[in-house]
């Protein structure tokens, strides 16, 4: 059974306000003040309770800086919490950020199966699949070169075709997800439509409102790192939008 448990989940970044200290600035001004530049707390997740099981497809909606993606990623485990429990069973595919973390110096094969053995894969489960993955990506020879020469859009077909080889039984999806070009993003659409029915639970994130109802069965709305409220699909987007006020014309 698949399930995603979250209770009382805080998640605090430590980040500094200005840029980084020159040697000069820290031993002149270092000398007057406590610190030039000081941490501050950017509390991104607040106190955040949800519990998905088996059926459940969670549309997750809010404002820019809401805290979406940060609680995508303490689910899928790239974030740990700074205080409360994660509990998720299941294996996870995660389709965001997906171009990042390639070995740059190696080739597109030696990638597939760094990747691979990152998602669970064996060698044996990996050969299975590295014919299809080289197929769905269209990168032809390129697979034989190091990753480094790789265009954006190509690295970005190259992530997709491995993330997505995998059956997953939970799917986490940030909408936003730019696939290259014009025809491998209605390839990639297809297989993530395809992913979407088949996984056993899913997590959306996204700001078009209108298709969220043909795909999710529940929604949560995040407000300043808050889940302002968690609840069937058309409801909760009603109340989304009744808070977000018309911009008034000046006159
Ligand atoms: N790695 C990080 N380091 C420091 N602060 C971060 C980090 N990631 C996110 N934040 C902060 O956490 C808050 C939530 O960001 P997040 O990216 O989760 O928002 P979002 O709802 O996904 O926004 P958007 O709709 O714009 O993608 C923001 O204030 C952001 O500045």
């Amino acid at each position: 059974m698949a399930e995603i448990l979250l209770e009382d989940v805080n998640l605090k970044f430590r980040v500094r306000q200005s840029r980084r200290t020159t040697l000069k600035e820290y031993l002149v001004r270092g000398l007057f003040r406590k610190s030039v530049n000081p941490f501050t707390e950017v509390h991104s997740l607040k106190d955040v309770n949800l519990r998905l099981v088996d059926g459940d497809r969670l549309g997750v909606i809010g404002h820019n800086g809401a805290g979406k993606s940060t609680l995508m990623k303490l689910v899928a485990g790239i974030y740990p919490p700074t205080s409360g429990y994660r509990t998720v069973h299941g294996n996870i595919c995660s389709l965001f950020d997906i171009a990042l973390g390639f070995e740059s110096e190696s080739n597109g094969w030696d990638n597939i199966y760094y990747r691979g053995y990152l998602q669970g894969e064996n060698p044996k489960t990996i050969r299975e699949k590295i014919d299809q993955i080289a197929e769905f990506s269209e990168l032809g020879s390129f697979l034989d070169m190091p990753v480094r020469y790789y265009s954006a859009g190509m690295l970005v077909r190259l992530a997709f075709s491995i993330a997505s080889a995998i059956q997953p039984e939970i799917l986490l999806v940030d909408e936003v997800l730019a696939v290259g070009d014009l025809s491998f993003q209605m390839k990639a659409r297809k297989r993530m439509t395809e992913m979407m029915k088949t996984a056993r639970l899913m997590m959306l994130i996204s700001h078009d409102l209108e298709t969220l109802p043909g795909l999710c069965t529940k929604v949560a709305w995040m407000d300043h790192g808050v889940v302002r409220m968690v609840g069937p699909t058309e409801e909760v987007i009603q109340n989304y939008r009744a808070s977000v006020h018309p911009v008034k014309k000046v006159a």
